[in-house]
């Protein structure tokens, strides 16, 4: 592997090391025994489809490796309110330093000021990380095909079950798809950008999706950044939407997620 990816992932590597130096696997335990449970991400999401609504999952990210600084004064509080308020389903909350500008307590002050499920969106390579995540309040873990190896990606997989987590598998292609689809659950993610090049295009949700098996929920994935993405993929049968940039970048991102998902007359016939 090249690229912006192998670099997030050696650094991802060393943060760990050290981090678990500082605070062990039994102080993480100890953290998740006295801490609230799961608030069940992947129900939330089922839950605005029976509603006859897409699911949206609303990121916050001061910045990205693609984009630079986004949203230099992000208030996670503020904006979890205002994407409860919009009608997302749940939160999606970068906690990657380096590359996202995330903030130690970033996740904890949104979920702490809204009912809303959330995801934990960062790298994740080692199971230690994944009782990071229990313990930091996250509902669900990203596990990114690409950044993996198949015993790694089952590792991580089981350990997210063992927690109580919903997981989030991440895909690119095809074969990443495969790999997925071997897992027995999990949501599964639809990248539209390619993590190592940024090429980011809709039309990678719309041609893998139709090898996907029926009856797994497909969430696609970055680049929806207007009203004419989201009708083409609504066209296409998605439900399930993660939206970063278009939010950030607007004034009002409650503003903007209800503004890109509301429902208009001429467009409902598809
Ligand atoms: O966004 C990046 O530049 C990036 C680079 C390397 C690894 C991951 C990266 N982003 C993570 C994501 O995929 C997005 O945060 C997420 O899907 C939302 O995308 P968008 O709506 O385009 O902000």
């Amino acid at each position: 592997m090249n690229g912006v990816l192998a670099r997030i992932l050696a650094d991802k590597r060393a943060e760990v090391a050290r981090k678990r130096a500082r605070i062990g696997l039994a102080d993480l335990e100890a953290r998740i025994a006295g801490g609230a449970p799961p608030r069940g991400f992947a129900a939330s999401l089922a839950r605005a489809v029976e509603r006859g609504r897409p699911a949206v999952i609303a990121e916050m990210k001061r910045a990205s490796p693609s984009r630079g600084m986004l949203r230099s004064d992000l208030d996670p509080a503020a904006v979890a309110r205002a994407y409860e308020r919009a009608g997302a389903a749940a939160l999606s909350v970068l906690t990657d330093a380096g590359y996202f500008g995330a903030h130690a307590d970033d996740l904890a002050h949104a979920r702490a000021a809204c009912a809303l499920p959330v995801l934990r969106k960062d790298f994740m390579v080692d199971g230690y990380q994944i009782a990071e995540s229990r313990a930091m309040g996250a509902d669900c873990v990203l596990l990114i095909v690409a950044a993996l190896s198949p015993e790694g990606l089952e590792e991580l997989y089981a350990a997210s079950q063992a927690y109580g987590l919903d997981a989030l598998i991440e895909v690119h292609d095809a074969n990443e798809l495969e790999r997925a689809l071997a897992l027995p659950g999990g949501l599964l993610g639809i990248n539209n950008r390619d993590l190592r090049t940024f090429v980011t295009t809709i039309d990678r949700t719309l041609e893998l999706v139709e090898c996907v098996p029926p009856g797994r929920f497909v969430i696609t994935e970055s680049g929806i950044l207007g009203r004419d993405e989201v009708r083409r993929l609504k066209a296409a049968g998605l439900r399930g939407f993660l939206v970063g940039e278009a939010f950030m970048v607007a004034a009002d991102p409650g503003a903007r997620l209800a503004e890109l998902f509301e429902e208009r007359v001429d467009e409902s016939s598809g």
